[in-house]
């Protein structure tokens, strides 16, 4: 008899989020969940069972399951009698990786000044790269180790994490050698899509020109070189493309020196000031593009068209009193949407769960809205949404077990995400389980 991994059985509700193979959502269809209700569709329960390879051989009613399955079959049983199940959550853009924390310049936003003001009296990303540096990659290291253990505990199953507190070829290189450990480390269970972001600030002493031409000709060969010999498996290249930070032009030199190299384009766009960089991503065939606080009408219509999904960044509008991403536009043009933490020293949020909850109140996106751009939009934003964002039949497993009566418990309840979730199942195996409370 065949042996398989887990079967989760009497579950109320299955939210698979998509079940005919969508790679991802675009415009209205993003307000479609494919939920299995046991009580609507007069099952007694669900289930879903997995292959020994963590990937899900069955999803559909306890009875069908059952049929198709002896209980003896599976390793392990998990009883989700009146719970809902949901896919793992997918974090489209932090910052992880970092030293130093920036608490004193949260009282100094707090006291009216803005992100621009201290970044430009030397705080901010500069502030963070000082004691970067300063730090090993071993301290870099555990330091990510906490905050990825603590996102998974939150439901994250599948990340994205930049460098980008280095500005220089050894720092950058140290953050991404700290950022393949954990991809390489099997007690740490969540996946990472690493992101080369050489190009996050200006270094002192360096004018704009100068630091893009150190990002194409110094960091990214050397980069390519430990691609090459198989110390590093970067997936894909940033630019903070800002006023008075790197302009559209030197953000275009950048990201086609990435492309060139295979990396995919995922970059922070249109964040404080309009610079039609949306544009100029969409011209580039983006993956991704972030913020897009100011976006034009014209620049939604350009990524609508190129298929560049944009990730909205609620906590960042939140934490500095911007104005938010005009979701609903994009939505309506027919856009892709998937969400991030953005966690940084900034913005100190890694739940994904209030980033939802922020979603729905400050960028007026529906819950059903909100789960699509944490899971299959997600997963799309980082070229994962053939294996990971939906719960069906091939996926990995990536499952968190609510405990709750309905899924949308887990973004109304904020604040309260490490009650709602019981369990967090990674590739088949149970790797996080809630203090009982
Ligand atoms: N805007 C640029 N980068 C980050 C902030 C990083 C930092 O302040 O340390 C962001 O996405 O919000
Ligand atoms: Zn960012």
């Amino acid at each position: 008899m065949a042996k398989h991994r887990l079967l989760i059985k009497s579950a109320k509700q299955v939210v698979q989020v998509v079940n005919n193979g969508a790679r991802v959502l675009t415009g209205k269809d993003m307000r479609h969940l494919s939920i299995l209700d046991a009580s609507e569709d007069g099952d007694d329960g669900l289930s879903v069972g997995l292959w020994m390879d963590g990937r899900i051989c069955a999803v559909g009613p306890d009875k069908e399951i059952q049929e198709q399955y002896d209980d003896s079959q599976f390793d392990n049983i998990v009883d989700a009698t009146g719970q809902c199940l949901v896919p793992g959550l997918v974090d489209g853009h932090t910052h992880a990786v970092w030293a130093g924390d920036r608490v004193h310049e949260f009282a100094m936003k707090l006291a009216g000044a803005t992100y621009m003001d201290v970044h430009k009296a030397g705080g901010g990303i500069h502030f963070t790269v000082g004691h970067v540096r300063d730090s090993s990659e071993e301290e870099l290291y555990a330091q990510l180790k906490q905050h990825a253990s603590r996102m998974l505990a939150a439901g994250t199953t599948l990340v994205e994490v930049k460098s980008g507190y280095g500005l220089d070829v050894d720092t950058e290189m140290k953050m991404l050698a700290a950022i393949e450990r954990a991809k390489n480390d099997r007690s740490l269970p969540i996946d990472i899509s690493s992101t080369f972001c050489g190009a996050h600030a200006v270094p002192k002493h360096k004018t704009a020109q100068e630091a893009t031409t150190d990002v194409v000709d110094v960091q990214l060969p050397r980069l390519q070189q430990l691609m090459d010999n198989g110390q590093l498996h970067v997936d894909n290249i940033d630019v903070f493309c800002e006023q008075g930070v790197f302009s559209v032009e030197q953000t275009r030199r950048i990201l086609t020196a990435g492309t060139n190299m295979g990396l995919a384009i995922n970059f922070h766009g249109e964040e404080l000031h309009r610079l039609n960089s949306a544009e100029m991503g969409a011209e580039l065939g983006a993956r991704a593009i972030s913020h897009l606080e100011k976006v034009s009408e014209a620049g939604i219509e350009a990524m609508s068209r190129a298929g560049s999904i944009g990730v909205v960044l609620p906590t960042t509008a939140y934490i500095l009193r911007l104005t938010p991403p005009p979701v609903r536009a994009m939505i309506d043009a027919g856009m892709a949407v998937a969400l991030g933490s953005d966690f940084n020293p900034n913005a100190h949020c890694l739940a994904m769960p209030i980033v939802m909850h922020l979603a729905c109140v400050l960028l007026h996106m529906s819950m059903e809205e909100a789960l699509v751009a944490a899971t299959i939009n997600g997963a799309a934003s980082l070229g994962r949404a053939d294996t990971q964002g939906s719960i069906e039949v091939g996926k990995q497993a990536d499952i968190l077990i609510l405990d709750v009566p309905r899924w949308e418990h887990l973004i109304y309840q904020i604040g309260s995400h490490q009650h709602v979730i019981r369990d967090v199942v990674k590739n088949g195996v149970v790797v996080h389980s809630r203090a009982e409370t």
